[in-house]
C-alpha cells in the first residue's frame, strides 16, 4: 500500500499563553499541502522501516517517528502486534516547521486504524485522534487531515489535546512555493526564544479567507530570525518580490512560504530562488483544500 505523508504549513500561529507544563497555548490554522513523503508498507514477518530520499540521514535509525506511532498503537488499542515493512521515502526536510516527521506517524496510525476499525465513525476517529497527543503536538491534527475528517483546520491549545476543528475555506490563494534555508531548527530552541507579548485570543473564522490571515501573523517569526540569521536574506527576496499574496515562516521554522493565486507566478519564483540560492530547499506545491 501507497501512502503519503503531506507536509503542513500553518497559515497563522498566534500564541495566547503557556502553561505550567512549559507547553504554549496556540490558536493556528493548518493546511496540508500536495506534497510530502511517499511511504509504502505492506505486512512482513518482522517490523523494518527504511528510510531514503533527499533528507533520510536526518533521522537517527530506531529512534524515528514511525517506530514510536506503531508501538504506542498496538499498546493503546491492546492489539497484538503486527509486522511491517515500511520504506519512506523523506522528501520533507527534517526539524524544519513543515511537521514531516508528526505526519510520517500520522499517515501510518490512520492507516493502522482504518485496517482495524474499517467501520469507524467520525465519533470514533475523534475519540483516537485525541488519545495521539502525547506522540506529539501536532499529531492529532495531522491524524484528522489523515484519517480524512477535513482538509484546513483551526488548532486551539497545546495541540496535543486534539482540539481542532475543519474550515470552511473561500477564495485562498493555493499555490504555495516552500523555502528553507537549509538550517534544522528546534522547535523547542524556538518557543524558548519567543519574546514580547503574546497575542490576544481571537474567534476562529467562520469561513476562513485571505482577509483573515491578513490580519494575523506567525508570532514565532522573530525567534527563528534571531536563531537564523539567514533568514533576513530570504526574507528580503520575499519583500521585493510584490506578485505573492502574503509570505510567512511556517511553525517553528525555519521554512517559510510565499502565496499565489496564480501557479505560473510562483512556479516562476521558484525557478528563480533555485537558480540563484545554492544550499536553500525550493519546492512550488499547492494546498489541499477539497
Ligand atoms: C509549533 C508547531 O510547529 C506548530 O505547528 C507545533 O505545534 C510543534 O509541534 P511538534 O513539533 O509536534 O512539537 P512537540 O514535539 O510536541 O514539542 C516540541 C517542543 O516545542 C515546545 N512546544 C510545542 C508545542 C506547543 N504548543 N508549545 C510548546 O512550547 C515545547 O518546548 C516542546 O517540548
Ligand atoms: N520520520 C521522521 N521524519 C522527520 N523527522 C523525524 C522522524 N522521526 C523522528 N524525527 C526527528 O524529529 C525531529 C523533528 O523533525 P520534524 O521534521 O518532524 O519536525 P519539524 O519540522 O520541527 O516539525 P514541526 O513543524 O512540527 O515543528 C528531528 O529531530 C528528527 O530527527
Amino acid at each position: 500500500m501507497k501512502l503519503t505523508a503531506h507536509a503542513k504549513v500553518n497559515l497563522m500561529l498566534h500564541v495566547t499563553g503557556k502553561g505550567e507544563d512549559g507547553y504554549h497555548y496556540l490558536q493556528s490554522v493548518f493546511a496540508f499541502t500536495q506534497f510530502g513523503d511517499d511511504i509504502i508498507i505492506g505486512p512482513a514477518m518482522t517490523t523494518t522501516i527504511a528510510f531514503s530520499g533527499e533528507f533520510a540521514n536526518f533521522i537517527e535509525p530506531g529512534k524515528d517517528s514511525i517506530s514510536q506511532a506503531l508501538d504506542w498503537y498496538f499498546d493503546h488499542f491492546k492489539l497484538a502486534p503486527r509486522s511491517y515493512r515500511i520504506e519512506v521515502t523523506k522528501n520533507i526536510p527534517v526539524a524544519a516547521g513543515l511537521g514531516g516527521g508528526t505526519s510520517d506517524a500520522a499517515a501510518v496510525l490512520a492507516y493502522l486504524f482504518r485496517h482495524d476499525y474499517p467501520q469507524a465513525t467520525a465519533a470514533m476517529c475523534w475519540d483516537f485522534i485525541k488519545e495521539t497527543g502525547g506522540l506529539g503536538a501536532d499529531v492529532p491534527v495531522s491524524l484528522a487531515f489523515h484519517l480524512g475528517l477535513g482538509k484546513i483546520f483551526w488548532v486551539e491549545g497545546s495541540g496535543r489535546e486534539g482540539s481542532c476543528q475543519p474550515l470552511k475555506v473561500r477564495d485562498l490563494a493555493r499555490q504555495f512555493v516552500l523555502v528553507n534555508p537549509g538550517v534544522p531548527l528546534s522547535t523547542a530552541e524556538v518557543f524558548a526564544n519567543l519574546e514580547g507579548r503574546f497575542d490576544p485570543p481571537i474567534q476562529p473564522p467562520e469561513i476562513l479567507t485571505q482577509d483573515f490571515l491578513r490580519h494575523t501573523r506567525n508570532i514565532l517569526q522573530a525567534a527563528a530570525l534571531k536563531l537564523v540569521p539567514d533568514l533576513a536574506k530570504l526574507f528580503m527576496v520575499f519583500m521585493l518580490d510584490r506578485s505573492f499574496s502574503y509570505f510567512r515562516l511556517s511553525g517553528s521554522g525555519a521554512s517559510c512560504f510565499a502565496v499565489y493565486k496564480d501557479r505560473r507566478r510562483a512556479e516562476a519564483l521558484s525557478k528563480k530562488l533555485k537558480e540563484n540560492n545554492r544550499g536553500w530547499w525550493v519546492k512550488k506545491t499547492e494546498i489541499l483544500w477539497k
